[in-house]
């Protein structure tokens, strides 16, 4: 793995590691596997987006942490240049704690793909000295190319940025989890995947939530089998193919979009009760992670799974 090994060199020069995380997942955007790159670093846990997801999440999330001796651990969203200024009050700290060891500061962005990271080293650039963007951003996960050198974002005391983030593979303990990384953007979507997410997004809007998604979308009526909710949506944004048929497709890709931009509210995914947060993390630490292939397997066992117990669920209505 190329990446783990260039972030790994390139972590030798870094005092201060930005870590990224989803606000909207802030559970299953934890990545152990960078414990072991991270170590002996300073670090601050950085929740990006946290515009789409509900300000209630940041307690629980901040004390789960303190517990498991994170202390360090902020909400941004980087087009707040307020909250992008609180990873430089860090840097500023570090750097005022020990002035000797580090007359200058170096810092670097990792995370997850699409979690935010090229956006956030641009804002911290704007919010620093002032210079204009860096690195490319995009709705997509991967965008984020090899650009490598260092930017410095402060003048006094002098605080470096390493201008390429490193990217991390998300870490999928689970099933759920990677259905959770590939519903806020972490995972690139295939269309045969896409049908699942939806389903799962219903599913969570339905049991989990009390939007009205309804009117959001502007369909008559909820319901949870995806079918008949994707033919409502498709019929209502005009999703038609030749001949008057839905384009589910078009559908599903309208319905997670409109997700991950947010239209349905501010949303978190992770049940943060001290009791799901201490299992999540018992199992996390048990549980090695899976191969991409095993990870599938479990995916597909998980639908065939899920599949199963609706059609039980309907068998049992009908008289
Ligand atoms: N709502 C919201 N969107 C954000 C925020 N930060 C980034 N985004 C959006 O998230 C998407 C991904 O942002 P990037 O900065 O490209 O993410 P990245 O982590 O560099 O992505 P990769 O290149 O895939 O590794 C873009 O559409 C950004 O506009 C934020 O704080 N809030």
């Amino acid at each position: 793995m190329a990446g783990l090994r260039e972030m790994r060199d390139q972590m030798r020069t870094v005092d201060l590691v930005i870590e990224t995380r989803d606000a909207r997942i802030p559970l299953s955007s934890i990545n152990k596997q960078f414990e072991q790159i991270i170590k002996g670093k300073h670090r601050v846990i950085v929740y990006n987006k946290a515009d789409l997801a509900p300000i209630s999440i940041q307690n629980p999330v901040r004390e789960a942490l303190a517990k498991r001796n994170h202390h360090k651990v902020l909400f941004t969203n980087t087009n707040v240049n307020k909250s992008v200024r609180q990873i430089l009050d860090v840097a500023r700290e570090l750097s005022a704690s020990d002035p000797i060891r580090y007359p200058e500061l170096s810092i670097m962005v990792i995370g997850m793909p699409n979690v935010g990271k090229s956006s956030l080293i641009n804002a911290l650039r704007r919010t620093g000295i002032n210079r204009g963007k860096a690195a490319n951003t995009g709705a997509k996960p991967g965008v984020t190319r090899a650009l490598s050198s260092r930017i410095r974002v402060l003048e006094s005391p002098p605080i470096y940025l390493v201008d390429t983030p490193g990217v991390m593979i998300p870490y999928i303990p689970d099933p759920i989890v990677a259905l959770k990384v590939a519903l806020t953007g972490g995972i690139k979507d295939n269309i045969a995947d896409e049908n699942v997410l939806a389903d799962y997004l219903l599913f969570r809007l339905n049991r989990f939530t009390h939007i009205d998604y309804c009117s959001i979308l502007g369909i008559s009526q909820p319901t949870d089998d995806i079918s008949e909710f994707l033919q409502m949506l498709g019929r209502k944004i005009g999703a038609l193919r030749q001949g008057g048929e839905t384009d589910t497709d078009k559908a599903i890709q309208f319905f997670l979009r409109a997700f991950r931009q947010g239209k349905f509210g501010q949303l978190c995914l992770d049940d943060l009760e001290p009791h799901a947060v201490d299992e999540f993390f018992k199992r996390s630490m048990e549980e090695a992670p899976l191969s991409k292939n095993q990870a599938q397997k479990a995916k597909r066992a998980a639908q065939r799974q899920r599949a199963l117990q609706k059609a039980q669920k309907r068998s049992s209505r009908s008289p």
